[in-house]
C-alpha cells in the first residue's frame, strides 16, 4: 500500500500533466511561452491537479486562467500556487484559448455532468485557439462526466483530445462510450501501487510478439497446429472463404475445411484439405465453427460434433444463434478444452439473455462465467474476458472493421492461434490485435470490405511480428 502523503501524489500528477500539456502546445504552436490555457476547476482534488499543473505552466510563461465552478471550495493550495506563479481567475471562458484543462471532476464523480458544469464546458469548448482552430482539450484523470469504472456516459460529458490519467488505467478510459470521450490516453506513473491488481489489461505489440507461436526447424504441420474450419455453406460460400483466409494467416501448419462450400474453398485455396463434414475431417487441433453455417438440423449436427471434440473451439455467428435457445449450452459448459465465443452486441444479447449495456466489461465477464467460455465482445474497443476473470481490451480497433464478413476473418485467425497452442484468452487478444491492424491497413486504400481485411491480414501479422 502507498504510504506517501496525498500532496506528493498530487504534485507528481500535476507535474506529469503540465509536461504533457507543454508538449501538446509545442507540437501545435511551436512554443509554450505566451500560449493561453484555461483551467476548468471543480471543487475536488481533480480541480487541484488542474490548478497545480496550471501553476507549472504559468511559471513557463503561459497565460493561465482558471474558471472556478465553485469558488469557495476550490483547492486552496492549488489556487495559491497558481496565483503565485502569475495565473489568475476568470468568471467566464475567454474568447481565445489554446488549451483547455478539464479538472471539473475525476474519479470522485457520479452521473453525467451537472447542468452548470455542462454549460461551462460547452462554452469553453466553443472558444477559438490563437491559430483559428479548436482549442486542445485535455482531460485530467478522466473526461468529466464519464463513469471511470465502467465507461458509461449517462449524460453530458467532456470529449477530450487527450486524457492524462494517474496511477492506473481506469476501465472507463478503455471501453464503451468513455473510450471515445477519452481520446489518446496517457498514463502518468505517480508511484502509487494499486491495492488490487489492474482489472483491465491492454495488449501491446510486445505481448503479441511474445505469444505468437513461431515455427522452428523441428516443426511439422502437427506441431504448428492443424486448424479445422466448419463455416459457410453452399448458400454462404463467402463466409467459408473469409474464415479460411483468416485461418491461413495464422501460425497453423495446415488448414482443413469441412462443409458444403468445399468445392468453392478448394478452387481458391488449393493447399486447404476439404471434406463435406466435420466428422470426416481427420485430425484437427482446433475448430472454428459458425459463420454462414445456417441454423438448420445439419448445421446443429455439425456444431454438436465440433463441441464434442476434445480440442479448443472458436464459435461465431450461426453457432451462437444455435446456442441461444439453450439446448446445447450444457455441451458448452461441460467442455474441458478452451472455448471462445466472438459475439457482436446482438449475438451477445441472444446468447446471454441480457444486452451488453453500458458496462461492457462486467457483461463480458458475466457471460464468460455463465457459459464457462472466453468471450470476445466485439466493438470499437473489443473486450476479451475469461471465466477466471482475466480481462483485456484491444487497442487496435477501427471503425473500418464494422463491415459484413470481417468477423469471419477474425474467428478464422483466432482458431489458427488456438491450434498453435495459445490459451483461449491469448488467442482472442492476439487475433483481435492483428485483425485491428489489418483493418487499419486496409482502410488506407479507402472504404473497406471484409475481402480487403482478409487480403491485408498476412502482411499485418508480419508487421506485428517483425
Ligand atoms: N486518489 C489519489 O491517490 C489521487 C487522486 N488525484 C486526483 O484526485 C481526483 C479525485 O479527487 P476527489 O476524490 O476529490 O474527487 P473529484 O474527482 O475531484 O470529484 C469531486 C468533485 O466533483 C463534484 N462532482 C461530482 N459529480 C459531479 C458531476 N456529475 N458533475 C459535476 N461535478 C461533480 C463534486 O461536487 P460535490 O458533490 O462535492 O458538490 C466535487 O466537487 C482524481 O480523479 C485525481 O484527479 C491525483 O491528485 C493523484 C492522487
Ligand atoms: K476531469
Amino acid at each position: 500500500m502507498d504510504t506517501l502523503p496525498a500532496g506528493t501524489l498530487m504534485q507528481r500528477a500535476a507535474a506529469g500533466l503540465a509536461r504533457r500539456c507543454a508538449q501538446l502546445l509545442t507540437d501545435r504552436f511551436g512554443a509554450v511561452y505566451a500560449r493561453r490555457v484555461l483551467l476548468l476547476v471543480g471543487a475536488g482534488d481533480n480541480g487541484g491537479d488542474a490548478l497545480y499543473a496550471g501553476a507549472r505552466l504559468a511559471a513557463r510563461g503561459v497565460a493561465v486562467r482558471a474558471l472556478l465552478l465553485d469558488p469557495d471550495r476550490a483547492h486552496a493550495g492549488g489556487l495559491a500556487a497558481l496565483r503565485a506563479a502569475g495565473g489568475s481567475t476568470v468568471a467566464a471562458a475567454p474568447g481565445v484559448v489554446d488549451l483547455i484543462l478539464d479538472g471539473v471532476v475525476g474519479i470522485g464523480g457520479k452521473g453525467g455532468l451537472r447542468p452548470t458544469a455542462a454549460s461551462v464546458v460547452s462554452a469553453a469548448a466553443s472558444s477559438t485557439a490563437s491559430d483559428g482552430g479548436r482549442p486542445i482539450l485535455v482531460a485530467v484523470d478522466v473526461p468529466s462526466g464519464v463513469d471511470p469504472d465502467t465507461g458509461e456516459v449517462p449524460g453530458e460529458a467532456v470529449t477530450a483530445d487527450v486524457t492524462v490519467t494517474f496511477g492506473c488505467l481506469k476501465p472507463g478510459l478503455l471501453v464503451g462510450a468513455g473510450a471515445t470521450r477519452a481520446g489518446l490516453v496517457d498514463l502518468v506513473d505517480i508511484g502509487l501501487s494499486p491495492a488490487v491488481p489492474p482489472v483491465l489489461r491492454v495488449a501491446d505489440r510486445e505481448d503479441i510478439r511474445g505469444w505468437w507461436p513461431v515455427a522452428g526447424r523441428e516443426s511439422d504441420k502437427y506441431t504448428r497446429g492443424v486448424v479445422g474450419v466448419a463455416t459457410g455453406s453452399s448458400t454462404y460460400s463467402g463466409a467459408a472463404v473469409l474464415s479460411v483466409a483468416g485461418a491461413s494467416a495464422g501460425p497453423a501448419g495446415m488448414v482443413r475445411y469441412a462443409g458444403s462450400a468445399a468445392d468453392y474453398v478448394r478452387q481458391r485455396y488449393p493447399s486447404v484439405i476439404v471434406t463435406e463434414s466435420v466428422e470426416r475431417a481427420g485430425r484437427v487441433q482446433a475448430w472454428v465453427c459458425g459463420s454462414g453455417l445456417g441454423t438448420d438440423e445439419r448445421a446443429a449436427g455439425e456444431l454438436r460434433t465440433v463441441l464434442a471434440a476434445p480440442v479448443p473451439v472458436c464459435l461465431d455467428a450461426d453457432a451462437l444463434s444455435l446456442l441461444a435457445d439453450g439446448r446445447m449450452q450444457d455441451l458448452l459448459r461441460e467442455r474441458s478444452a478452451p472455448t471462445v465465443v466472438t459475439p457482436h452486441d446482438r449475438e451477445f444479447t441472444r446468447l446471454a439473455g441480457f444486452p451488453p449495456g453500458g458496462d461492457r466489461v462486467a457483461s463480458a465477464l458475466g457471460l464468460a462465467n455463465q457459459l464457462n467460455v472466453t468471450v470476445l465482445l466485439k466493438g470499437d474497443r473489443t473486450v476479451v474476458a475469461s471465466p477466471d476473470r482475466e480481462v483485456w481490451v484491444n487497442p487496435t480497433g477501427t471503425a473500418a472493421l464494422a463491415s459484413g464478413g470481417t468477423g469471419d476473418v477474425l474467428s478464422g485467425l483466432l482458431a489458427a492461434l488456438l491450434a498453435g497452442g495459445l490459451s483461449g484468452v491469448r488467442a482472442a487478444v492476439a487475433a483481435a490485435y492483428a485483425h485491428g491492424m489489418a483493418g487499419r491497413a486496409a482502410a488506407e486504400g479507402g472504404p473497406v470490405t471484409s475481402t480487403d481485411v482478409a487480403a491485408a491480414l498476412r502482411s499485418s501479422v508480419a508487421a506485428v511480428l517483425a
